[in-house]
């Protein structure tokens, strides 16, 4: 699994585009079931500025605005890569997928997206159990490869697992191993759990890090982070999400993002013509460890 310009290769030659918009968070729209025509143009905006990587799951309830704006942009299915995640609620399982298994889940996405198949298809949590969810784990995950197996995913994966959960899948020797894992991950949090990132390197795992620019809407003004991102910005004739972005890449690491401003999905997409040294991706490893920040999955896995 290597960078290789704007796309990510995964072992068995898969290429994935190094940078999605995701639309979820600002856009999350869980229980309310009007089409939001400000993500329709969001969507319209992102493939615009040239992004073809999409990230969406059953729980954003944001699937029709993604396949709308799609239509009237007039993409090309093929030329895009499309995530989807099944919703497997969250410890307390108080609000779940109401479809019957993941397989199921993933028809009535596509149903609602209008198209054929997702090039990614992961599980967005690990809390599944049978007597909440009538399957396990590992049965939902061999729900996933049965999408594989029958085109409805190009490739299958997880989210916010961690490495004992990845352990529950990989002993059972599945037909087809996780490709991608999506967790949070940004200078602020490193590890969204103990030994994460080097265990899916290891395993030939591509991981997906979801809020990377945390560390500007998170920081303050005093923040020794912040204040050398800046001072290298400047160096790069860069932004300051531009540097954060780049270090999630160069530490092998695909950076899923958003925003509703044009200009700034345009900054996001310009990353791939400059290099930070080696001292640089270092420092901002360190400055960041100093500061942690958690902002999802709280009770599953602590306040920072
Ligand atoms: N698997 C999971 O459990 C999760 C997955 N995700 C996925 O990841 C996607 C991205 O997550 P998200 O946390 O939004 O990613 P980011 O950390 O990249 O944050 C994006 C936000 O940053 C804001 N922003 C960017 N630049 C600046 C700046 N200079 N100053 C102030 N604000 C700025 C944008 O605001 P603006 O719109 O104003 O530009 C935008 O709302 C989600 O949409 C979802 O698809 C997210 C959470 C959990
Ligand atoms: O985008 C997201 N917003 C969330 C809020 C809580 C749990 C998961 C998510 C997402 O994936």
């Amino acid at each position: 699994m290597s960078l290789e310009g704007n796309k990510f290769v995964l072992q068995d030659g898969t290429s994935i585009p190094a940078i999605g918009f995701g639309t979820g968070t600002k856009w999350f729209k869980y229980g309310d079931n009007s089409l939001n025509t400000k993500l329709v143009e969001g969507v319209e905006a992102a493939l615009a500025s040239g992004f073809v990587h999409l990230d969406g799951a059953e729980v954003y309830n944001t699937d029709r605005e993604t396949g709308e704006g799609i239509r009237k942009f007039g993409a090309d299915r093929s030329s895009l890569f499309i995530t989807d995640k099944y919703f497997a609620g969250d410890l307390s399982y108080k609000a779940h997928s109401i479809e019957a298994n993941p397989y199921a889940a993933l028809e009535a996405s596509l149903t609602r997206y209008g198209i054929e198949y997702v090039d990614l298809y992961l599980l967005h949590a690990p809390f599944i159990k049978k007597a909440t969810h009538g399957f396990d784990l590992v049965e939902a995950w061999r729900y996933l490869e049965k999408a594989k197996d029958e085109g409805k995913a190009r490739i299958i994966g997880i989210s916010n697992f961690t490495v004992e959960d990845i352990e529950t899948i990989l002993k059972l020797n599945p037909k087809y191993k996780p490709q991608v894992h999506q967790i949070e991950y940004n200078a602020y949090l490193q590890n969204q759990t103990p030994g994460i990132v080097e265990f899916d390197k290891k395993h030939g795992i591509l991981t997906e890090a979801y809020s990377p620019l945390a560390p500007i809407y998170k920081g303050d003004s005093n923040d020794s982070l912040l204040k050398y991102v800046e001072e290298i910005a400047s160096k790069y004739n860069k932004t300051s999400g531009q540097i954060l972005l780049r270090w999630v890449l160069q530490n092998g690491i695909l950076p899923i993002t958003t925003s509703s401003k044009a200009d700034r999905l345009k900054q996001y997409l310009d990353i791939f013509d400059f290099t930070l040294s080696e001292d640089e991706v270092a420092n901002i490893s360190q400055l960041g460890s100093t500061k942690k920040v958690r902002q999802y999955w709280l009770t599953e896995y602590g306040k920072l």
